[in-house]
């Protein structure tokens, strides 16, 4: 390959001289067409930013939507990071701190242990380092003397010397792999913790915005960061040992050789060094800001794969392969893009920082080492010779001299090398930092129930509740109380989403044990939303709720199965040691399968397969095994919402009388009407704002009903709507629809 580039730039050369070009033409070309391209390289992101700024419309790649549409949200992130940039700041260094205390909990900590044991080896290895490099120069002094004895035996002592070393460099791996898993562990034990405390998983995703791929920072990010202090203390420790260590042995053999040079190569080593570290702090690009970046697309990334694989089914019923694929694009897309952006920042900063650290340093170097040569008084220099080498000669002498300083200094040079770098990599660790401790400071705050989203607040003059405000976060002014008298209290509570809107202003009701409630109304209306706010899911914002904890049972319309086997998708939330602790047999649980008409997939799968039970179970199978769930837990409440739609009527009323005769209280969201012979009263919301509590009377509301499918069927009259519409108003049901 040189052969070839030197035949070419010969070529090249033959040709500028036919041609006549002065040499300093093309060597000016050259100067210019890099200072040109490096021009372009800074201008075009600014160019590009004022012309995308000026005409957002043009920033989709084709016209299509859904491009738009993820270009929006791609920017919005990029505000937002924009507004906090992790840098090498104060910042860091609280965050980093804290991290650090989570790590390294305390003074007699496993991780101590570890960090002492790795330094102990970092310390040795540098020893080692200096013997080697001593022992190199002997070799060398003895084969320019010709001694093949002394040559021998120390290459013997360098062979002996080679297991201690290559066991304490892998002994350095080894320990950095177990601090950076120690520290992983405790950052995830501790994330676990506060994820699961107060059902912050549930409330950081519906009712707080700050977070929005809190699995990204929850697994790579927790995992960068371990790794990346566990690499850097290495990383960081190791140089210092090697420059102060080399340094003490460097002094040494330039002692031994002249006094008056003893701080000219120092100086000139340091000087540089000092200035190529102002050149490249001056000159790095924003590494802490681009990883977090980069970290937030690959979240991105990650998460509509997510949604992916959760909807496959529905996804490939609908065929919406091409509107998934585009979204799959654009994540990707960007992902691609600001990596190609870190690459090309990353190319201009790696060629000054090998300019000065290979080169600059290593002319320094060469510097520092030939001084002594050099500059020394007599041209035919006598050495201090120790007694040993008393027959040396001044040649074998300088050669172990220059040897041994070069390969000290060339130690020395990659450890102050590997220090410089390090500053790219702590910045990057700010990045992740930054992200890891935003996950926790959040997840605190989400735990001491504090949220913060993007509401709008809306200026609404009516008379219904307003939602209080402290600066633009909504201020919950509810009182929870739990009570143990098993009743449901709520007054004056106000049905309010996690967007601030107000479905229903104020709600009075009280339900005792055995008084069955059903809950009627139009979509949207709030039924649902008032079981949340009944299980605390959500914040009461006025009024005050009693409610008893830990008796509330809820059953969704598609309800969720568990990792595991056939028994744990009955026992959820319990455990199988609660269910011995509850002395459950598995006689029990055939008599609830039996109850649910679930015995065949006992018998086809037994209790203890695991298998993806939500693939494998029907809709309908999913619904009954959640009602076993609730046969098995036996609470006081269970919060039905439409949980039995795709359940046959049959077998649904078994199960309500079933859940009845076992005492549970039902509190039911159904638009069945062959289900309301199992309550006792009724919450009709009106869809407006409005409800209506009272005593159910099924017989006569039934009558009402088929009353309502008569006149249906009659053709349209004045008399015949008047009495439809009441009869709406009476049944809370929308005007022109049957349940
Ligand atoms: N996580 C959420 N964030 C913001 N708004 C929400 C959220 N969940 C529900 N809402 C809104 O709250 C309102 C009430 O929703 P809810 O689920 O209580 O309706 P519902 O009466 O149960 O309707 P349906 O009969 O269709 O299930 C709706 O306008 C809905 O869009």
């Amino acid at each position: 390959m040189p052969a070839v580039v030197s035949k070419f730039l010969e070529r090249a050369d033959q040709a500028r001289d036919y041609l006549n070009i002065p040499r300093h033409y093309i060597a000016g070309a050259i100067v210019g067409a890099c200072i040109t391209a490096y021009s372009v390289k800074i201008a075009y992101p600014i160019i590009d930013g004022i012309i995308n700024k000026n005409n957002p419309q043009e920033v989709s790649v084709n016209n299509n939507n859904l491009v738009k549409n993820a270009e929006i949200i791609h920017r919005s992130q990029l505000k937002k990071f924009r507004k906090t940039v992790p840098a090498l700041n104060l910042q860091f260094l609280f965050q980093f701190i804290k991290l650090m205390k989570i790590m390294i909990p305390g003074f007699f900590s496993k991780e101590i242990f570890q960090l002492l044991g790795h330094t102990a080896f970092l310390f040795l290895r540098t020893y080692l380092s200096i013997y080697v490099a001593s022992l190199e120069g002997s070799i060398v002094k003895y084969i320019v003397r010709k001694d093949t004895k002394m040559f021998v035996r120390q290459l013997s002592k360098w062979f002996f010397i080679a297991v201690p070393a290559t066991f304490v460099n892998s002994m350095i791996r080894y320990l950095e792999s177990r601090i950076a898993l120690s520290f992983r562990s405790r950052l995830v034990e501790h994330s676990y913790g506060l994820y699961f405390r107060n059902q912050s998983y549930y409330r950081v995703a519906v009712l707080d915005g700050r977070l929005e791929n809190c699995s990204q920072r929850l697994t790579d990010d927790i995992e960068t960061v371990s790794s990346s202090v566990a690499h850097l203390y290495g990383h960081i420790t190791k140089p210092m040992f090697d420059i102060l260590l080399m340094a003490i042995a460097l002094i040494k053999l330039r002692r031994s050789r002249d006094h008056t040079t003893l701080f000219a190569g120092p100086l000139v080593i340091c000087s540089v060094i000092g200035v190529s570290a102002l050149i490249l702090k001056l000159v790095s690009p924003k590494f802490g800001q681009l990883v977090a970046q980069e970290a937030e697309k690959k979240g991105h990334l990650r998460y509509v794969h997510t949604r992916l694989i959760t909807n496959s089914e529905e996804i490939a019923f609908y065929g919406g392969h091409k509107v998934e694929l585009s979204h799959l694009r654009n994540a990707y897309r960007y992902l691609v893009q600001h990596m190609e952006h870190i690459f090309g920042v990353k190319l201009w900063f790696v060629m000054l920082e090998q300019f000065l650290m290979k080169y600059v340093w290593s002319g320094a170097g060469l510097i520092a080492v030939s001084l002594p040569i050099l500059l020394a008084r007599s041209t035919v220099y006598e050495p201090r010779i120790s007694v040993d080498d008393r027959i040396g000669d001044p040649v074998s002498e300088r050669t172990q001299y220059f040897t041994t300083a070069k390969n000290l200094l060339l130690t020395g040079g990659d450890a102050v090398e590997r220090l410089m770098s390090s500053y790219k990599e702590i910045v990057e660790l700010a990045g992740h930092t930054a992200r890891v401790a935003n996950l926790f400071s959040v997840l605190e705050e989400v735990g001491r129930g504090e949220y913060h989203k993007t509401v709008v607040q809306k200026k609404d003059k009516s008379e219904g509740f307003q939602i209080e405000f402290r600066g633009d976060q909504p201020v919950p002014r509810g009182k929870l109380i739990y009570s143990n008298n098993y009743e449901i209290v709520l007054k004056h509570v106000p049905i309010v989403t996690p967007n601030c809107d107000v479905v229903c202003s104020s709600l009075d009701l009280e339900i005792h044990p055995g008084q069955h409630l059903l809950i009627t109304g139009p979509n949207g209306c709030g039924k649902s939303s008032l079981f949340r706010i009944l299980s605390g899911l959500w914040p009461v914002y006025g009024g005050e709720l009693r409610t008893p904890k830990n008796s509330l049972f809820y059953i969704p319309q598609r309800p969720y199965m568990v990792i595991g086997n056939l028994r744990d998708q009955i026992i959820y939330p319990d455990t199988y040691a609660d269910m011995i602790n509850k002395q459950v047999t598995e006689d029990d649980l055939n008599k609830i399968m039996r109850m649910v008409h679930l015995e065949h997939i006992v018998q086809r799968d037994g209790y203890h397969s695991v298998k993806d039970w939500q693939d494998i179970l029907s809709g309908g199978e999913k619904q009954r095994m959640a009602i076993a769930r609730l046969f098995y837990h036996k609470p006081k409440y269970a919060l039905l919402d439409e949980c039995t739609s795709a359940i046959s009527i049959d077998v649904e009323n078994d199960m309500y009388q079933a859940a009845i005769d076992m005492g549970i209280t039902l509190m039911t969201i159904t638009h069945r009407p062959t289900l309301w012979k199992f309550h006792t009263h009724i919450l009709q919301f009106d869809g407006t704002g409005s409800w209506e509590f009272s005593v159910l009377n099924a017989t006569s509301r039934l009558s009402l009903k088929s009353e309502k499918e008569q006149l249906l069927k009659q053709p349209e009259t004045d008399a015949r709507n008047e009495r439809l519409e009441e009869l709406n108003r009476l049944l809370g049901e929308d005007s022109d629809k049957m349940d």
